[in-house]
């Protein structure tokens, strides 16, 4: 485990204003939050501080605003569901730094919980600007981190602020690191890792590491797309990072050379709207039509997939394997899941899947809690299994 002080070695913090990095980057259908696991895992630390009487004002991003506010993003979208899990309430500041947050804090009284704006509404939090961190810090006298799941940022409130205030490991930053080391440290062979999912070009890179950990990589979502056109396939409108294409082939080969095994898709099932129920077929990789997008991955990947599973003594998951938000385009991720937990149950496997959006398919398919461990970090959690620094854990150890 990392050596930083945690919310054991705090004390005497009545009154005193905490600043709390959390995660509620949370997946949202139609405006309204369709899982709140992030918000419940960050729960105990806040309610811990506020109960012993600090003022608890939350940092927090949401989705990829670039710098800029965007009312969609907004995290008083997120607020109700805060308070809701918290069952407390959670006052709103529409900045992160100025007199809005200022106002807002001022208003503070011990054991309140106040949650301030989007933080990449502004340009220097994924900067990591030296003069929008001293804006950020001036609002506490303490930070606590417990957003696991944005430590692989260097970004102003998971990294910089932490060189500015006395810094502090959350109860949720704590526990993941703890299970992941039990779950993952010295995972026993073959371990198998399935990664999917939409965020292809922050996640491609690292599975040049991964493949030399793991015996074998299935790609599915997004990604699988991506290494299938890499291969000179026509993929039509599915999502897909074209300008990638090096990146994936290269991706190919170090995994020749390390001896894992790259398992993609043999078919998939496409269609030429992003809804529900759109109409759709399932047709060969090498069959796509020009004008569909290939939403899930088709039933003989997912045979492919499970026998994937079966043959794996850990399991490692992020990302799922199709839009699994929009039946019946969830079949593979929810078959997947299925046959990953009947495994686990019968104590043939170690599983540990992650990502907002994973854990939130686990979810919809019924079986998170019979995984071996859910985090709720994804880009994190596979960046930490590749051995990675990840900043906003490292700069907590400084001292
Ligand atoms: N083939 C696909 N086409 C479009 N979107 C996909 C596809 N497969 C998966 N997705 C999307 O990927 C998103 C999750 O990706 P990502 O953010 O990388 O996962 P996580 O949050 O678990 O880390 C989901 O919203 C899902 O709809
Ligand atoms: O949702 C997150 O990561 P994940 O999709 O890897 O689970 C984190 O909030 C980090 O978000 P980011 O990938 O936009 O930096």
């Amino acid at each position: 485990m990392p050596a930083f002080k945690t919310l054991d070695d705090l004390t005497d913090i009545a009154g005193k204003r905490i600043l709390v990095r959390v995660d509620l980057n949370v997946p949202v259908t139609d405006g309204k939050v369709s899982d709140t696991t992030r918000i419940e895992r960050v729960a105990p630390t806040i309610l811990e501080l506020s109960e012993k009487g600090a003022k608890v004002i939350l940092l927090a991003h949401f989705g990829r605003p670039k710098g800029e506010p965007v009312a969609d993003q907004s995290l008083s979208l997120i607020a109700p569901s805060v308070e809701e899990v918290l069952d407390q309430r959670v006052a709103f500041a529409s900045d992160c730094i100025g007199d809005a947050a200022a106002a807002a804090i001022a208003e503070m009284n011990d054991g309140d919980v106040l949650l301030l704006e989007n933080t990449r509404f502004h340009k220097g939090e994924e900067k990591n600007e030296a003069g929008f961190v001293r804006e950020l810090a001036k609002n506490g006298d303490i930070y606590v981190n417990d957003a696991f799941s944005a430590a692989h940022r260097a970004h102003a409130s998971t990294e910089g602020i932490a060189h500015h205030l006395p810094a502090y490991a959350g109860r949720t930053m704590q526990a993941e690191l703890e299970a992941l080391e039990k779950g993952l440290g010295q995972p026993t062979r073959p371990v198998v890792a399935i990664v999917g999912g939409a965020k292809v070009s922050t996640k491609i890179d690292l599975l040049s590491n991964l493949v030399s950990k793991v015996d074998a990589l299935v790609i599915g979502g997004g990604m699988a797309n991506t290494f299938i056109a890499a291969q000179g396939i026509d993929v039509g409108k599915s999502l897909c990072e074209h300008d990638l294409a090096d990146t994936a082939r290269a991706i190919m080969e170090k995994a020749k050379t390390a001896g894992c095994t790259i398992v993609l898709p043999v078919d998939g099932v496409v269609a030429r709207e992003f809804k529900a129920n759109a109409e759709n077929e399932t047709v060969d990789v090498t069959a796509i039509p020009a004008d569909a997008m290939m939403l899930d991955v088709g039933p003989r990947s997912i045979e492919l997939v499970n026998d994937w599973i079966g043959k794996a003594a850990t399991l490692v998951w992020n990302g799922p394997l199709g839009a699994f938000e929009i039946p019946p385009f969830d079949k593979a991720t929810v078959s997947a899941a299925l046959h990953a937990a009947e495994q686990t149950k019968a104590g043939k496997l170690v599983s540990v899947a992650g990502g907002g959006d994973t854990v939130s398919a686990l979810n919809h398919a019924g079986v998170a809690g019979a995984f071996s461990y859910v985090s709720t970090a994804g880009g994190a959690f596979l960046e930490w299994m590749e051995g990675k620094e990840l900043p906003g854990v490292a700069v907590l150890t400084k001292g």
